[in-house]
């Protein structure tokens, strides 16, 4: 199979060494700074499912570079998605499958406005995933789940292709025929994990120390679940109980992607993930007054 991965950061360098590790072809397509950077330092994984190194990966920094691709994985930062329009456009246009792994959900519907519904298929990652000072993925989970699944009939074969790499790569692949209600479980647990560590600055332990601190992500999980429904997507009541279980019981230090890149004063997909949702609550007339407040409270942190 044919693998284009576009962003190779923690995600999109962790998944696209472990395919190649399965036997696909796989070219990283990144700009220039990271070009040098991986030229000199190699991709590397250090992992618990198992270290691996990719001394020689094949880089483009131009989609024209590239001559065919089955798949292109799509894993920036979603204030980079514009970004990479041109290059998916291109590909597109060779006949690739595009595969966007962002947190979120409103870079669906864009994807698919750009690119024709045809082209993108669902996916949302598990992972916890950071490059080191050398580019180096630092894979601290001991899960690494790669959800995927079509959002149109003609993307069966690709999904089913992207199945069968899975099985020969060392990733948890999962081919959900329900893609969409997993998008939206996702982007709901992420919206109230990412929000409640990021505005309090503190990972969920001390957050589940205060009450009145941990009923603002109950109250997020809530608001999210009606959006869901107000897009025609009906998240049951026990995945919404399960999210809140995962909260309860996460390690006490475990804290948010969001909120590392607080930490280290990074950009923040604060207008990606909660302003989508303040966004797609307004369309849809729905209140979402926990959401909104945890938005305008991590909002200055959002530039680097
Ligand atoms: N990290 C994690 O544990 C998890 C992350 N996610 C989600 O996955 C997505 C990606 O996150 P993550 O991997 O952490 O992000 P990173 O910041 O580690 O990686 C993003 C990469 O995208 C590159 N990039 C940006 N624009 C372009 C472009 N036009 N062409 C090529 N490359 C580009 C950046 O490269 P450059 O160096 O050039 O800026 C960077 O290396 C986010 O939506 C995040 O929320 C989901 C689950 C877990
Ligand atoms: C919750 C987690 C770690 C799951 O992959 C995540 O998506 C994030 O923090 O961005």
């Amino acid at each position: 199979m044919n693998i284009v991965v576009i962003g190779a950061g923690a995600l999109g360098s962790y998944f696209g060494a472990r395919f190649l590790e399965g036997g696909a072809n796989v070219t990283f397509l990144v700009r220039e700074r990271r070009a040098k950077q991986i030229e000199k330092n190699h991709i590397k994984l250090n992992s618990p499912s198992g270290d691996y190194t990719v001394t020689n990966p094949k880089i483009a920094t131009d989609a024209a570079e590239i001559e065919t691709a089955d798949l292109v994985l799509v894993s920036v930062k979603g204030y980079h998605l514009p970004g990479t329009l041109a290059d998916l456009k291109t590909l597109t246009k060779k006949g690739a499958h595009v595969l966007p792994v962002l947190n979120g959900i409103e870079h669906i519907s864009y994807l698919q406005d750009q690119l024709g519904k045809d082209a993108v298929i669902g996916g949302l990652s598990f992972i916890i995933a950071t490059l080191d000072e050398n580019g180096h993925v630092i894979h601290s989970s001991d899960f690494h789940d790669l959800v995927f699944g079509q959002l149109e009939p003609t993307q069966t074969t690709i999904c089913n292709q992207l199945e069968n790499l899975c099985h020969k790569a060392n990733v948890n692949g999962i081919n959900s025929d329900t893609i969409l209600l997993e998008l939206w479980k996702k982007y709901t647990f992420i919206t109230a994990f990412s929000g409640i560590t990021t505005a309090a600055n503190l990972p969920i332990g001390e957050i589940r120390d205060h009450d009145s601190t941990f009923r603002i992500a109950e109250m997020i999980l809530q608001e999210m679940r009606t959006l869901a429904k107000a897009y025609n997507v009906e998240i049951p009541g026990d995945d919404v109980e399960m999210a809140k279980a995962k909260l309860l019981h996460l390690p006490e230090d475990a804290t948010s992607s969001m909120h590392q890149d607080r930490r280290k004063g990074l950009p923040l997909e604060v207008d990606h993930l909660q302003g989508g949702a303040l966004r797609l609550s307004k369309a849809a007339g729905v209140e979402m007054p926990y959401t909104e407040t945890v938005y305008g409270l991590i909002k200055p942190f959002e530039k680097a």
